[in-house]
């Protein structure tokens, strides 16, 4: 077994409140479970996948009253999926939390009884995860095995049950949950990098940059959200996925966001990733807002910061490709708050090496890091005075294949531990030679535009 810890067997706990009117669909299906599993092995898990008939929107059957630990999501555009319940969850911490997860999880896979009568990527056994962005964060990475899943793709909608009891096998159609209530009273306060402090940072990076000691860095901000009473996660996922339906919306181990970088999916063979850098913020004006995406696409400071990202990425991937498609140019993505420079990534996989080992050697790319990684690394635990956490860690699910999907935790808040009715957010820029600290802490404030509309109710 691997080094991290093993905790919430047992807590195969049903959802609070939510899909209350759920129905049986099949009862009391006992599949065969091998006699006596080894005492160091993980546990045994019975899961179960069959198809579906349901069209409600994905987060609507997310169960009210659930703690937002409990919530899982990985949905764009209407497809993909969420879950809630714990059937098993698994935490590390340190430079190896993800070798120790991929060992954790590749022990939980072999020991697994798994009926699955749909076979996609992404049913029978599947795992959602948050990786805290530096070797040395204090807080640990996080795989959660939720009780129950419901997944949509290409149209057909699937339901997943997991127990490590083998009676305990109901499979339930989830229906729609109560509306959640927008967040009360919420206030914000700077949380340890003041935007004061943050442009003080940047100017000591560009000089840092000036003098050579890297060509890029990544530095970041937080901000803390205070509510009157606990925030419903379901109403920042819902409100996240209706604003801003070009990002993935997720929602693992209390930590929320909608983010519109793909680190990599694997996906039967093929590789992809969405690689970002480069930004430019909307103005609201659409004819205004054209003219800055020409800007964008030309300026020389932000074709700068993305190139450095593209070549970390590509990088990083070529081992494990046997074919790659790099587009020479990006194009720009248009978000509601911000338009930023992107590429998109395709190659086809070389190895059987896991989405989450491939996220493992993606991070940190150079959207969230610096170029060269480990001298800007060191230069963000120099200069940014915070830990960051799980923020532009890798964020995501995998199955028992290894096909996965792993986005960068950006434009997202972590709850803090044990009081839902906090939670803090983080904005990040990347830094380059022609970079203005002033204009970074702008473009800081504009990345927090999600989170912040999200909790304020609006
Ligand atoms: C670090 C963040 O964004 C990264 C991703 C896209 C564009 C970025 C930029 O233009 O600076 C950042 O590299 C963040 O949103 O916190």
């Amino acid at each position: 077994m691997p080094s991290g810890r093993l905790c919430g067997t047992g807590a195969d706990r049903p959802a609070r409140g939510g899909g209350a009117a759920a129905v049986a669909l099949l009862a009391m299906s006992t599949l065969p479970v091998p006699e006596a599993p080894s005492p160091a092995a993980a546990p045994t898990l019975v899961v179960r996948t069959v198809p579906l008939e349901l069209t409600d929107p994905l987060l609507t059957l997310l169960p009210a009253g659930a703690e937002p630990d409990d919530l899982v999501s990985w949905v764009r555009r209407g497809e993909g999926l969420v879950g809630w319940g714990r059937a098993l969850t698994f935490e590390s911490r340190g430079p190896e939390r993800f070798r120790d997860a991929e060992a954790w999880w590749r022990e939980v896979v072999t020991h697994a009884v798994v009926r699955d009568e749909v076979g996609r990527p992404g049913t029978g056994l599947v795992s959602f995860g948050s990786f805290p962005f530096a070797d040395d964060s204090a807080e640990s990475a996080r795989l959660v095995v939720p009780s129950t899943i419901v997944g949509r793709r290409d149209g057909r909608t699937w339901l997943t049950t997991v127990s490590l009891d083998p009676q305990l096998t109901i499979l339930e159609s989830p229906t729609p949950a109560s509306d959640p209530e927008p967040p009360q009273g919420v206030t914000f306060a700077d949380g340890s990098v003041s935007p004061a402090d943050y442009a003080h940072s940047v100017a000591e990076a560009v000089a840092r940059i000036n003098a050579g000691e890297v060509d890029k860095v990544v530095l970041a901000r937080d901000l803390v959200a205070s509510a009157q009473s606990p925030i419903d996660a379901r109403w920042l996922l819902r409100r996240l996925a209706e604003r801003y339906e070009n990002t993935w919306v997720f929602s693992v181990a209390g930590l929320v966001g909608a983010t519109p970088e793909l680190l990599v999916r694997r996906d039967q063979g093929l590789i992809t990733s969405r690689v970002l850098a480069g930004t430019i913020r909307r103005t609201g004006d659409d004819a205004k807002d054209l003219g800055l995406a020409a800007s964008l696409a030309r300026s020389s400071k932000d074709l700068e910061e993305h190139e450095y990202a593209v070549r970390s990425v590509a990088d990083a991937l070529e081992p494990h490709s046997s074919s790659m498609n790099v587009p020479e140019a990006p194009f720009v993505l248009h978000l509601p708050n911000v338009m930023h420079l992107a590429t998109d990534v395709a190659a086809v996989s070389a190895d059987d090496a896991s989405s989450l080992t491939l996220a493992a050697s993606l991070h940190p790319s150079a959207a969230v890091g610096g170029t060269p990684t480990a001298r800007a690394v060191a230069l963000i635990s120099e200069l940014e005075h915070m830990d960051r956490g799980r923020y532009a860690g890798p964020v995501g699910w995998m199955d028992a294949t290894g096909d996965g999907a792993w986005g960068i935790a950006l434009r997202s808040g972590a709850f803090a531990p044990d009081d839902a009715s906090q939670i803090r957010l983080y904005a990040g820029c990347g830094i380059v030679a022609g970079s203005d600290p002033e204009a970074e802490v702008a473009e800081s404030t504009a990345k927090l535009i999600p989170m912040r509309d999200a909790l304020s109710g609006d």
